[in-house]
C-alpha cells in the first residue's frame, strides 16, 4: 500500500456499497452454528478453516463453480431466525467497516426449503437489517441498508419476485436484480418482469457482462432497461486500446454517455476469471475514461474481502489516493436506488465532510 494511506484510515472513511450478496457475506462462525441447528453438513466445522474453504473453493476461474459454494450458505438461511440473524450481522459487519450506505441483495426463492413464504423471507431479512442498523447506530457506526430482491436467471420466478419487491418497496426494498450463471440465460428471458417494474416506476440492476460479454450488456440496457449493470466489466470488450488513445465502440460510448453505473467487483472477478489480476482489472481503464465506476464487494465471504480491503487493493495496484476513493464513493451514492434528496444528504452531510480534511493533507 502507498505510504500515505493506512488501512485503518480507509476503514474509518465513509463508504457506499451497491453490490453485496446477503448469502455471500455470512460470518463463518454463524454458518457453523446455524448448520449444527438445522443439521446441514459442512466441508469444515472450524470457522477459520471454513472461511478458508470458501475462498479456496470460489477461487476456481469459473462463475459456475464459484456459485456452487453458495449451497452451504443458502442451506442455513431457511428459517425466519436464521435469515434475521444473518441480515443483522451483515448490517453490523458493514457498519463496522465504515460502510454508511449499502444495498444488499438476495434471492427470496432460494429460501423456501422449509416452510417460509416469500413474504416471510423478505420480512425476516428486513427485520434483521433494521435490528443490525439500530445496533450499529448505537455503537456509533450509522448505516443505511437498502434491500434488493434478486430473481435467479435460470429459474422462472422473476415476475413473482418483481411483484414481491414492489409489494415491499415502502418497507426497505429499493430495487430488483437477476443473478446466477450468465451464459445461456440472457436477461431477455425475464423481459416481462423488467417491463412490469418499469410500469411501476421501480429500479433494477442486472448482472451482465461478467461471465458473458457484450450481447448480455446490450440486452440488459437496450431491451430490459436496466438502471445499472451488475459487474458490466466486459464493456471493455467494446473499447479498443491498440492505438495511441482508447476508442469506444457504440455500446461502450452509450454506457458512458448515459452515465450508466458499473457495479465493479475486482476480487470477485479475479476469482471467476473475468479479470487476470487486480492490477490488470479494467477498473483502471474505466476510471481513466470516466465511466460511472462504483467499487463493490460482491461476496465478502467467498472473496475474503470487505469494502476497505477492495479500496486498499486499488490503492496498491493503481496508486489511488483519497481523491479517487472519494470519487468512487460519491459515484456509488449518486447511483443508489433511494430517492435523490436522500442520496444528496448522505453525500453532502456524511461523505464530503469526512473526505475534506484528507484531501487537504
Ligand atoms: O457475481 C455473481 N454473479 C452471478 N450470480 C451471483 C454472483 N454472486 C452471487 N450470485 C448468485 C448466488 C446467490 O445465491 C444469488 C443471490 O444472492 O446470486
Ligand atoms: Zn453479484
Amino acid at each position: 500500500m502507498v505510504a500515505n494511506i493506512r488501512y485503518e484510515d480507509i476503514v474509518k472513511v465513509p463508504k457506499a456499497l451497491l453490490h453485496d450478496h446477503l448469502d455471500g457475506g455470512l460470518r463463518p462462525a454463524t454458518i457453523v452454528e446455524l448448520a449444527a441447528e438445522v443439521g446441514h453438513e459442512l466441508p469444515a466445522t472450524d470457522p477459520e478453516e471454513l472461511g478458508r474453504w470458501f475462498v479456496g473453493a470460489a477461487d476456481s476461474g469459473s462463475l459456475e463453480r464459484y456459485l456452487e459454494t453458495f449451497a452451504h450458505t443458502v442451506a442455513v438461511m431457511q428459517t425466519a431466525s436464521g435469515l434475521r440473524r444473518v441480515a443483522r450481522e451483515c448490517a453490523l459487519d458493514l457498519a463496522a467497516d465504515g460502510v454508511v450506505y449499502a444495498e444488499v441483495r438476495f434471492a427470496p426463492e432460494q429460501h423456501l426449503e422449509r416452510d417460509l413464504t416469500l413474504d416471510e423471507v423478505v420480512e425476516s431479512v428486513l427485520g434483521g437489517f433494521a435490528e443490525g442498523s439500530a445496533e450499529a447506530a448505537e455503537a456509533g457506526n450509522p448505516i443505511r441498508v437498502g434491500t434488493l430482491l434478486t430473481a435467479m436467471r435460470h429459474a422462472a420466478r422473476s415476475q413473482e419476485i418483481a411483484e414481491l419487491a414492489v409489494r415491499h418497496r415502502d418497507a426497505g426494498v429499493v430495487g430488483f436484480d437477476i443473478a446466477g450463471a450468465e451464459a445461456g440465460f440472457p436477461p431477455t428471458r425475464h423481459l416481462d418482469a423488467f417491463e412490469y417494474l418499469q410500469r411501476e416506476n421501480f429500479h433494477f440492476t442486472i448482472h451482465a457482462g461478467e461471465a458473458f460479454g457484450l450481447p448480455s450488456i446490450w440486452q440488459a440496457i437496450q431491451w430490459c432497461g436496466a438502471d445499472r449493470l451488475g459487474h458490466g466489466v466486459r464493456i471493455v470488450d467494446d473499447i479498443s486500446t491498440e492505438g495511441p488513445e482508447p476508442v469506444l465502440g457504440r455500446l461502450a460510448a452509450y454506457v458512458r454517455d448515459k452515465r450508466i453505473p458499473l457495479e465493479l467487483c475486482p476480487s470477485s472477478n479475479v476469482q471467476t476469471g473475468a479479470a487476470a489480476s487486480i492490477a490488470e482489472h479494467p477498473i483502471g481503464l474505466l476510471r481513466d475514461l470516466r465511466f460511472r465506476v462504483t467499487l463493490n464487494t460482491d461476496n465478502r465471504l467467498m472473496s475474503g474481502t470487505s469494502m476497505s480491503r477492495e479500496m486498499a487493493l486499488l490503492v496498491d495496484a493503481f496508486g489511488y489516493g483519497w481523491a479517487e476513493l472519494r470519487w468512487l464513493t460519491i459515484n456509488a451514492m449518486k447511483s443508489a436506488f433511494i430517492p435523490f434528496d436522500e442520496r444528496l444528504k448522505i453525500i453532502d452531510e456524511v461523505i464530503k465532510p469526512a473526505y475534506a480534511p484528507l484531501l487537504r493533507d
